[in-house]
């Protein structure tokens, strides 16, 4: 197999990237190793953490730094220890990129690798352990990644509609499978840009009785119950929306990443024994505060989810093609990436951009 093309793509040299100062230019893809695949890039969404990273939102980012972290290609290089992978197959990666995979990690041995706390490696903007090299992520023209977070992508679903899946689905369909979203359940999504878009979209896939978008304005209404939501909340357009709706919901699951949502008015519209799930990751990594009679007085609980694990990714796209989960795709030439990521800044997005580049789709 030919091997001599070369990895490059748009890279963000400091916190400016994040207005549109991204530079096209070559990178180093970590040490090959006969585990790994190489990816000839079609598409990549852009997701919310793409923007924290550039900014360095959650700590300073390694720059130069390539980020996107849903990716979809063709293999066009496969380790002799891959099995099942083929060059030629269509294939995809999400926002990890190793894991220890040791025996005796009980997250990696009980199929919790993205909760592992050894040796995880982002699939952008991180270093890998043993001089592998840095990771870099999918705004370019070839991926180097792990097969075990490499996933073959299903004949049901187009590239432009799995590529986003791969972080913004199963960062919402995770939580929503392991929280009990199901027959006779209400959940609530919190809001609604590329990871809220999913969490409607899978939520009915999964079988809830209700599903309820929670957005601030009115004007997202229509496009919210078109996506399949039974009800929608705007949270401030709505007079006394958390009175109204008080103690409705069995889950939430909240992908905002500001620091000063309305958060004990999310809160209270859980019934008791209901969950809370925090997605959205702020930069700084703060919350509101939660006042603790809130939690008592409520009988509810509150937690976090992370991406999701690699089985839970292929149960997440095998359901996507039984239940015909179709998301609401923009798809933008890799070449303008730069003036996409401005636009998902400024909200445009309806509701995940896909970058294809134009040399490989
Ligand atoms: N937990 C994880 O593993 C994980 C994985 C992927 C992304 N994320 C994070 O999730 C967050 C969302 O990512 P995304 O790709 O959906 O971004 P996005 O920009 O597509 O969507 C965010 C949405 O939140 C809305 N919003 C912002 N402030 C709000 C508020 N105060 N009230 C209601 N809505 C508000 C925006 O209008 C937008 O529609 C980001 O912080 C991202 O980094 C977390
Ligand atoms: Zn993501």
């Amino acid at each position: 197999m030919a091997t001599d093309y070369i990895f490059e793509g748009w890279l963000g040299h400091s916190p400016e990237a994040v207005k549109g100062k991204m530079e096209w230019g070559a990178f180093e893809p970590k040490k090959w190793e006969e585990d790994d695949v190489d990816i000839q890039v079609t598409h990549c969404g852009i997701c919310g953490s793409d923007l924290h990273t550039l900014r360095s939102g959650w700590g300073e980012t390694p720059y130069p730094c390539c980020v996107g972290h849903e990716i979809v290609g063709k293999a066009v290089r496969v380790g002799s220890n891959v099995k099942d992978i083929k060059v030629g197959d269509r294939v995809g990666v999400g926002a990890q990129a190793r894991s220890c995979l040791q025996p005796d990690c009980p997250e990696c041995s009980e199929g919790m690798e993205n909760h592992c706390p050894r040796g995880n490696v982002n699939t952008y903007g991180s270093v890998y352990p043993n001089g592998e090299g840095k990771s870099y992520g999918g705004y370019a023209d070839y991926n180097r990644t792990n097969s075990h977070f490499v996933f073959k992508i299903p004949d049901g679903l187009s590239s432009e509609a799995a590529a986003p899946m791969l972080c913004g689905g199963i960062t919402v369909f995770s939580p929503l499978k392991h929280n009990g979203c199901g027959p006779g359940k209400k959940v609530g999504i919190v809001g609604v840009g590329g990871l809220g878009h999913f969490g409607v979209l899978f939520a009915k896939a999964l079988g809830a009785d209700k599903v309820v978008g929670i957005s601030r304005r009115i004007s997202k209404k229509d496009a919210v119950l078109a996506l399949g939501a039974d009800a929608y909340i705007a949270t401030e357009d709505d007079k006394d929306w958390d009175k109204t709706n008080a103690r409705t919901l069995d889950l939430i699951i909240c992908t905002v990443s500001s620091s000063n949502m309305p958060l004990s008015q999310y809160l209270s519209l859980l019934k008791v024994n209901g969950s809370f799930i925090q997605v959205g990751a702020p930069d700084g990594g703060n919350l509101p505060p939660i006042n603790a009679f809130t939690l008592i007085g409520g009988g509810i609980k509150v937690g976090g989810s992370a991406i999701g694990s690699p089985a839970d990714i292929k149960i997440m796209l095998d359901l996507a093609v039984e239940k015909k989960v179709t998301p609401w795709v923009e798809t933008r030439p890799l070449s303008e990436a730069n003036q996409a990521i401005i636009d998902l800044e400024q909200g445009k997005a309806r509701y995940r951009y896909v970058l294809v580049n134009e040399k490989h789709a």
